[in-house]
């Protein structure tokens, strides 16, 4: 079955208004874990094992720098298995992070006290973002480090330095912990080339500690035991080396716990989340507090974590709060969310860190908030959101800056009255691709239960564009999608293949009972071939026309198309979705255009493909086999009678896939 998601960069996501949400969600893994645990593996004695590692952008950024640096990674069964060096093989290199912090921060401090000749560089973002307190540190070791653009800011260029660690290593923590996080972790690299003790002593506050302690976790799973004074002085051995520890299991991604704790809060749940509880080395496992501080329920296990509370929709409102989130900065964005259900204003205090995120995180989130409709007020390092009474909410188009965590969070705004549109959704692949897809997930469970599952069809005569728009309507809904001509297609194409001409019926009808199909992302595989491009020419569109004016054909697929109804939802599209196979569907498109237009666009779309095409031919094609579809005896081709006619002839693509999402908006199927 193909299941459509916000995986790829679709321009826009349409949520409509949800009521209840439960289920069970596994979290993917962490990605502070995961990228620390790629450079500690990296740099330990023998073989480690990594299970559960995150597979997202900011991963794949730094298996890529790792691998570029001579370091051999290979996938063992669901497993990455890294071979360390305390010294990396190669000497040079021009490494791209991305906007990858948890890649560029700690590959600055373990390259430059290797020393050799490497530039790192990322995003226009990632150049925006500060890196003078490492540089600064890292200086003061003797690394030869040099800025390429601004100063204070990537891209860099590390040279081969040399190394004195005679005196305490003094870095500022007060903008972001991951310098000292770099440190800590490369420090003993230096220590290995000095043979002394190396100290590192913090200048200033520290922000974000929980991270640090999750560094100190690693690095000791690793083999090194950091002597810890406080907060102010961290000691390294001269003996200290990495090891491996063999295998290593990354626990899920606590800060995207974050927003199903907020979905269970609002939706009622009950929710369950596996992949972090109450053995979590995470920080971000804390926001559970906030959420229950709000008024939800959370229960506790060693790996996963459930909660309920009372929906949004049955009347239920979180408490409101004042609270500083200096610990949980990247989680404290879903509580700005929630704020919105809350029963008074909710200040966020001490989060001046989102000011250099992956983009100015308070300055972003008063923004959309505000494009919601509600009232919010912040300054350097504090907001404040007023809570948004049903009648203000407004359908707004929520802009992510291409920051993950906006897209995530800003999915919790769908408990409204109104529809939420989340722009550029595919941002989430930095730490999340399958997002949408759980979350859809999660608010369909209540529909799939005694309520079958939301039907939109789309019927009309070929060509008018109903493919296109299906697959795009059910991409912006996080549903699936039937193209149920291919069915009919590949029925002919089994009986071309038996040499038939579709004049028998019998024969027709059992080949239909009996295809091995599957339908994949990108392609549609029949016994295991992919004819995806084989049942688009016309020569079989025109016999798929025929042989689906068979009563028992078309008996033999009902089934089979019926299957396809799942939660969260299905976009169905063909000539009899809305009439015959799904007459209860909640909303019934008829596609139509002209047939001139309809054949131009035929045409085009045969060329863009690489088929030879006449205009004249096809327009004559097209007038058979609307008359074909039209005139059969059974399921012929007609608007449904409560069906929606849309047509195309004058329409771009996205004003009729905007068209078909208003509508639904409007039957409000929450
Ligand atoms: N509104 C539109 N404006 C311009 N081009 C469109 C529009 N809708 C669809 N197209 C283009 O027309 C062509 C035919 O569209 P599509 O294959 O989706 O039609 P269809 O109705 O599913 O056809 P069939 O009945 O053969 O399955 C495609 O190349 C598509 O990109
Ligand atoms: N629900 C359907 C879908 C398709 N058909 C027939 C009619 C078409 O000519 C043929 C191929 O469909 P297309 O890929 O062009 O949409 O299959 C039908 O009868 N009922």
């Amino acid at each position: 079955m193909t299941t459509t998601g916000a995986d790829a960069r679709e321009p826009f996501l349409r949520l409509a208004p949800a009521a209840h949400a439960r289920g069970a969600v596994t979290l993917p893994g962490s990605k502070s874990i995961s990228n620390r645990a790629l450079l500690l593996a990296a740099l330990a004695e023998g073989t480690t094992g990594l299970e559960g590692l995150l597979d997202s952008d900011d991963t794949r950024v730094m298996r890529a720098a790792l691998r570029a640096l001579g370091l051999d990674l290979r996938q063992d069964e669901g497993r990455v298995c890294l071979e360390g060096a305390a010294d990396w093989p190669q000497k040079r290199a021009d490494l791209f992070l991305g906007n990858a912090g948890t890649a560029f921060r700690p590959l600055t401090a373990a390259l430059a006290m290797m020393g050799g000749d490497y530039r790192l560089s990322g995003v226009p973002r990632m150049h925006e973002r500060p890196i003078g307190d490492l540089v600064d540190a890292l200086r003061s070791l003797g690394c030869e480090i040099a800025y390429e653009g601004r100063e204070g800011y990537p891209p860099l260029r590390i040279g081969r330095g040399r190394l004195d660690v005679s005196r305490p290593v003094r870095v500022r923590g007060a903008v972001s912990s991951q310098f000292l996080t770099a440190l800590l972790m490369a420090a003993p690299i230096a220590a290995r080339r000095a043979g002394r003790d190396v100290v590192i002593e913090l200048d200033g506050p520290l922000i974000s500690k929980p991270y640090i302690l999750i560094t100190l976790n690693l690095v000791e799973r690793f083999g090194v035991c950091v002597r810890r004074e406080g907060w102010q002085r961290f000691i390294i051995p001269a003996e200290a080396r990495y090891r491996a520890p063999g295998r290593y299991r990354i626990e899920g991604d606590a800060s995207s716990a974050s927003y199903f704790l907020g979905l269970g809060a609002i939706a009622g749940g009950p929710v369950r989340i596996e992949g972090v509880g109450g053995d979590s080395i995470q920080g971000d496992v804390a926001f559970a507090e906030v959420v229950e501080a709000m008024g939800a329920r959370v229960e506790r296990e060693a790996d996963a974590l459930v909660v309920s509370g009372r929906a949004v929709a049955d009347g239920g409102r979180l408490r409101a709060f004042d609270r500083d989130f200096n610990l949980i900065p990247d989680a404290a964005m879903t509580a700005a969310v929630l704020a919105l259900y809350a029963d008074g204003p909710c200040r966020l205090r001490n989060i001046a860190s989102w000011r250099v995120k992956e983009t100015d995180r308070i300055a972003a989130m008063h923004a959309e908030l505000a494009r919601l409709g509600a009232r919010v007020e912040s300054d350097a390092d504090s907001l404040t959101v007023h809570p948004l009474p049903a009648g203000d909410w407004r359908a707004a188009e929520i802009r992510t800056y291409d920051d993950h965590r906006m897209a995530m969070c800003f999915s919790l705004a769908a408990f409204g009255p109104v529809p939420v549109t989340i722009l550029d959704p595919g941002c989430v692949s930095k730490t999340y691709p399958g997002y949408f897809k759980d979350f859809h997930r999660l608010l369909g469970v209540e529909r799939g239960g005694a309520a079958p599952a939301p039907v939109i069809t789309i019927d009309g005569p070929t060509a008018s564009g109903k493919g296109t728009i299906a697959q795009k309507v059910a991409q912006a809904l996080g549903w699936h999608v039937l193209d149920s001509g291919a069915l009919y297609r590949l029925t002919a194409l089994a009986v071309l293949r038996e040499g038939g001409d579709g004049a028998d019926e019998a024969q027709a009808a059992r080949l239909a009972r009996s295809l091995d199909i599957r339908f994949e992302p990108d392609a549609i595989l029949m016994g295991g071939e992919d004819v995806s491009a084989l049942i688009r020419q016309e020569e079989v569109g025109n016999l798929a026309s025929r042989v689906a004016a068979w009563p028992a054909v078309r008996e033999a697929l009902l089934a089979c198309q019926r299957a396809f109804r799942q939660a969260p939802g299905l976009v169905g599209d063909g000539r009899d979705m809305g009439t015959v196979v799904f007459p209860d569907a909640p909303l019934k498109i008829f596609l139509d255009a002209d047939v001139e237009v309809r054949a131009q666009r035929r045409y085009k779309q045969l060329k863009d493909k690489g088929f030879s095409a006449n205009l004249d031919d096809l327009l004559q094609d097209l007038r058979a086999r609307d008359a074909r579809d039209r005139g059969r005896a059974h399921a012929p081709l007609v608007a449904a009678a409560d069906a929606v006619t849309v047509d195309s002839s004058h329409q771009g693509i996205d004003d009729v896939v905007r068209q078909v999402l208003d509508l639904w908006s409007a039957r409000g199927p929450a």
